[in-house]
């Protein structure tokens, strides 16, 4: 098949690349000229394990190229997938201004027909709105086609060329068939359904996973005030097949480009119906208090921030990614400059994506996690990079002014910190407290 690929974020480079792989012929577009120039030079504006070689694989085989306009790729195209972003508006409600402007520009470019294929997480009804558009400036035949996309950050080749499940929506036989063989070679799991459902499939998914993440570290919290051990908890609740094992992982809470916003956008898709969705509510509550029992335990540990030094390890959302977008470590660094602390950061790859966002002269940007640690009075670790686990923590506390370790993550082992003097407090662990006295939560 010939495929044209309308944006080259996460979803566009990553579906292209493996379309390509498949043995399609793929030219992935995008509006901004620099990002195609990169691309060009075998430069990849993300990062994303693997995305690198697996390009350079397929533009060697002639089977992907790029281009910063629009029309060529999309005459040249049977398929045309969309995957532009669809951000949170001021009201949480996702801006389906680059999806109205691409179906336009999609429209304008028609030569004969075309199956539009939506990855962008778009609100319920919106790919009738793309029908709308492209039907009012183009007078070629077409269908539009739902296939939301499910990959996730740090594993989005794996997650794209294994999926669990491909979600086609769709009221066109002959379009359904075409993209339904074009998923074929990466599973049977293929599910043909309406339009609507598929775009509410993509939602209910991330709300859902989203709703385990609160819902295991509201438990955590509730462990910490009972002493019991969440990571156990969590063990024992995933062995039960109706309840399953992932996303049970309790922290500070989730951030990144999906979650916040699909969140936040359902809420709103069901307010439009007059449907007030509490549970998504108190999920989205609960992940928004939830970075701040960092602060806590700092301030238990140190008692007033203004003038201390706390190191942080890890600024990306989650591991094996630069991506910052809506990220906890923002609001717990700004919260601590706000607080007069002192701030040392290290990521092994988000440092510049971070510095983008945040970007305080006080800030002191460190090569490793030893260099963080020095003459800090506490270091917390806010991103369970594979860095993390293998550092020497005897070393790490010989460096630092005192030895506290606030683990946001369950990162390191009860092994690990008795060899320590570490004050140290993780999430729902309350046996692992060391050299603490009561339990705190919360407020700070
Ligand atoms: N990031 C993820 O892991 C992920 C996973 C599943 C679904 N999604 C969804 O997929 C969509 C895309 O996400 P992303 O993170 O890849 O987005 P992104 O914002 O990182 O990238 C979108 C790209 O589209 C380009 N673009 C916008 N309008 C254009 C136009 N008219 N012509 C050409 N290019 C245009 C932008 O320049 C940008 O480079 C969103 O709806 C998102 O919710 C994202
Ligand atoms: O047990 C867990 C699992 C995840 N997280 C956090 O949740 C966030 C999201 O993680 P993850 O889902 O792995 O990454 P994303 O790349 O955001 O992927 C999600 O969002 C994508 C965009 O919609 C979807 O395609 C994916 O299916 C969905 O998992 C991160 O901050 C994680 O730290 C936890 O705190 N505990």
């Amino acid at each position: 098949m010939k495929i044209a690929v309308i944006g080259t974020g996460y979803v566009g480079l990553v579906s292209g690349v493996c379309f390509a792989d498949l043995g399609n012929e793929v030219i992935c577009v995008d509006k901004v000229a620099s990002k195609i120039a990169m691309l060009r030079q075998g430069e990849v504006p993300i990062y994303e394990p693997g995305l690198r070689e697996l390009i350079q694989k397929n533009v060697a085989a002639g089977r992907l190229s790029f281009d910063d306009e629009l029309s060529g790729a999309v005459r040249q195209s049977d398929i045309v997938i969309l995957a532009v972003g669809t951000p949170s508006l001021p009201s949480g409600e996702a801006n389906l201004a680059y999806i109205e402007q691409a179906a336009q520009e999609i429209a304008l470019a028609m030569n004969g027909y075309k199956i539009v294929m939506t990855k962008s997480t778009v609100p319920v009804g919106t790919n009738e709105r793309i029908q709308q558009i492209i039907g009012q400036f183009s007078g070629y035949p077409f269908d539009v086609v739902s296939v939301p996309e499910f990959l996730r950050e740090g594993s989005a080749i794996q997650d794209t060329l294994y999926p669990d499940r491909i979600i086609v929506g769709t009221d066109s036989v002959r379009a359904g068939e075409t993209v339904v063989g074009l998923h074929r070679p990466l599973t049977d799991n293929i599910i043909v359904t309406d339009i609507r459902s598929a775009e509410m499939i993509k939602y209910a998914s991330n709300a859902f996973l989203a709703t385990k993440i609160s819902f295991i570290n509201e438990i955590a919290n509730i462990c910490e005030k009972l002493g019991a051990d969440v990571t156990k908890v969590a063990e024992g609740m995933g062995y039960d097949k109706r309840i399953g094992s992932s996303f049970l992982q309790a922290g500070i809470g989730y951030g990144g480009s999906c979650f916040p916003k699909d969140t936040g956008a359902l809420i709103q898709i069901a307010g439009n119906v007059n449907y007030e969705f509490k549970l998504l509510k108190a999920v989205v509550e609960v992940n928004k208090d939830q970075r701040f029992n960092v602060i806590a335990k700092l301030k238990e540990s140190l008692g007033d921030l203004k003038g201390k030094t706390i190191g942080i390890w890890g600024l990306a959302f989650k591991p094996n990614t630069d991506d910052v977008r809506d990220a906890p470590s923002i609001e717990i660094v700004e919260t601590l400059l706000a607080k007069g602390a002192s701030i040392r950061l290290y990521d092994p790859v988000a440092m510049s994506t971070f510095k983008a966002v945040v970007n305080d002269p006080s800030l002191v940007w460190c090569d490793d996690p030893y260099e963080t640690a020095e003459h800090c009075d506490a270091l917390c670790l806010l991103t369970e990079w594979d860095e993390f686990r293998q550092v020497d923590l005897v070393q790490t506390e010989a460096l630092m002014k005192q030895p506290i370790l606030i683990d946001g993550r369950n990162v390191f082992s009860g092994e690990q910190i008795a060899i320590t003097n570490f004050c140290y407090y993780s999430v729902g662990r309350p046996s692992m407290r060391r050299h603490v006295q009561e339990p705190i939560l919360g407020t700070y």
